[in-house]
């Protein structure tokens, strides 16, 4: 199948580079030249384990980039694969997705008599009925009409960030939002060739297009609240003395609960959660309803760093003290700090006028943008060297490994945020909610 993708950053490049190997002839269209030029010279513009590989195999052949949005004319199928970010309010900024549906328009007007209504997914995710109407009224007013000339469907992505390209080759399920049969047949058909390659079935949801958008806030703000309720539930162990990680061991082997997603500690992050739970929260708010657990999950997410400091405060008054933040990126596996639960540390820890060090091993040059006056060491080790107190903000495997380096620390005081660090002698050790 001839695929367009509109929008390469991390999901456009990872879906197109995934749908490539899978057999269809790919073209991404970005604004950005040197993701375009990249992509055509086979590197993989963005950091994934395994793009690297699939996009120097078919990068300049069946995976190909252009800013040209006419190329999309030549396929059967637009994906929109644009930002959705906040604005100040949390609600969702749909001014990418807007612009991107009228320059598809403008491209299909242009084309000459086309046998089938060409098919716009909308992969990004979007407040329900955006697809319907806003981006929708956007392709039409090129002069196309709905249903004759074009369809639109919704196909939420899952990916994580650190996985995505194996997360996309193995979904836990498939959603296919449209409302006209031959909308659901040509995702069919684009999918069938990564449910043949797949290790297990991958269930398919075929849906409605408002169903298949709610799909995705629903998935996200439940992981987002089942991390915020195992740490509200992990600061009642903290109360006890009791560990939140062995209940939590406990409790997962409920299947109605599961194991995943029940790490409990400083909070959640990244590119995705914390702007899809404002955004479908804002979104409710505006339709009359306030989603009272979801804003619950939001404000105990917003309140523990400050735990995470409050304990550091029982033992060191950090004021003038050289302070060790060990960990920068929102998870392991990633140099990415957006929402990361550090910059909320870091700020903690300014207001109380403490003198930063700070370690990652791969977030560092994004984070010294960022904060450029702070300290950056080059090691965990260099970080605690002389510290009167260490924060543990991202669980890094190289963190567990820490032992007689702690032993260089004015003072040995290790509040760790997430659990990587094993309590033993000769350091003041507080877990968050162990
Ligand atoms: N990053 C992730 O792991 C996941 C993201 N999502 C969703 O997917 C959507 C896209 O997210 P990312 O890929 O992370 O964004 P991104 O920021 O990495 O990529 C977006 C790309 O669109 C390009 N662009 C902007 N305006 C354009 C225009 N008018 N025409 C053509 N290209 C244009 C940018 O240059 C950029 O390369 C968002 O809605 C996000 O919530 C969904 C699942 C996972
Ligand atoms: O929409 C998106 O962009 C994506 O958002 C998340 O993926 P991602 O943000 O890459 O990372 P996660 O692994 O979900 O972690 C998110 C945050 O939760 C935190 N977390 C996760 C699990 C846990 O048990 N405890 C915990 O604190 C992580 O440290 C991290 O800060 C979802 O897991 C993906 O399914 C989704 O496609």
């Amino acid at each position: 199948m001839n695929v367009s993708i509109v929008g390469s950053g991390y999901v456009g490049t990872t879906v197109a580079a995934c749908l490539a190997d899978l057999g269809h002839e790919v073209t991404t269209i970005d604004i950005d030249e040197d993701i375009v030029d990249a992509i055509n010279d086979g590197e993989a513009p963005i950091h994934e384990p395994g793009l690297d590989e699939l996009v120097a195999e078919h990068g300049g052949s069946r995976l190909r980039a252009t800013t040209d949005y006419d190329a999309i004319r030549d396929t059967e199928l637009t994906m929109l694969a644009l930002p959705t970010p906040s604005n100040a309010d949390g609600s969702i900024d749909l001014q990418y997705m807007e612009a991107g549906a009228a320059s598809v328009g403008e491209a299909l007007a242009a084309a000459a008599d086309r046998e089938e209504p060409h098919l716009v997914v909308t992969k990004s995710t979007v407040i329900p009925r955006t697809t319907d109407e806003r981006l929708a009224p956007r392709i039409a007013e090129a002069g196309l009409e709905r249903g004759t000339d074009f369809l639109v469907a919704s196909n939420p992505e899952f990916q994580r960030e650190g996985t995505a390209v194996a997360d996309f080759l193995n979904p836990d399920k498939l959603v296919f939002g449209t409302d006209d049969p031959r909308a659901t047949a040509t995702l069919q058909a684009l999918y069938l060739p990564l449910r043949e390659a797949a290790d297990g079935d991958v269930p398919v949801v075929e849906t409605g297009i408002a169903e298949a958008e709610m799909i995705k806030y629903a998935n996200n703000t439940f992981l987002a609240s089942k991390v915020s309720l195992i740490n509200d539930i992990g600061n009642v162990c903290k109360e006890f003395g009791v560990d939140a990680y062995e209940v939590a061991e406990a409790i997962g082997l409920d299947d109605r609960i599961g194991e995943q997603f029940l790490r409990s500690g400083v909070g959640w992050g990244g590119s995705c959660f914390p702007k899809d739970t404002d955004a479908i929260i804002a979104a409710a708010r505006e339709q009359g309803y306030d989603p009272a657990v979801l804003s619950a999950a939001v404000a105990l997410n917003d309140a523990q760093p400050e735990r995470l400091l409050g304990l550091l405060d029982d033992h060191v008054d950090a004021t003038g003290k050289r302070i060790a933040v060990l960990g920068l990126a929102f998870k392991p596996g990633t140099d990415d700090i957006r929402n990361t639960r550090a910059v909320p540390v870091i700020e903690g820890l300014q207001e109380r006028g403490a003198e930063i060090v700070a370690y990652d091993p791969v977030a560092t040059e994004n984070m010294r943008e960022k904060y450029p006056d702070i300290e950056y060491a080059d090691a965990a080790a260099a970080a605690l060297e002389g510290a009167s107190g260490a924060v543990v903000v991202t669980d890094w495997d190289e963190f567990a490994a820490l032992d007689d380096e702690f032993d260089a620390m004015a003072d040995p005081v290790v509040v760790d945020g997430r659990r990587v660090i094993e309590r033993r002698d000769g350091i003041t050790y507080e877990g968050l909610t162990w």
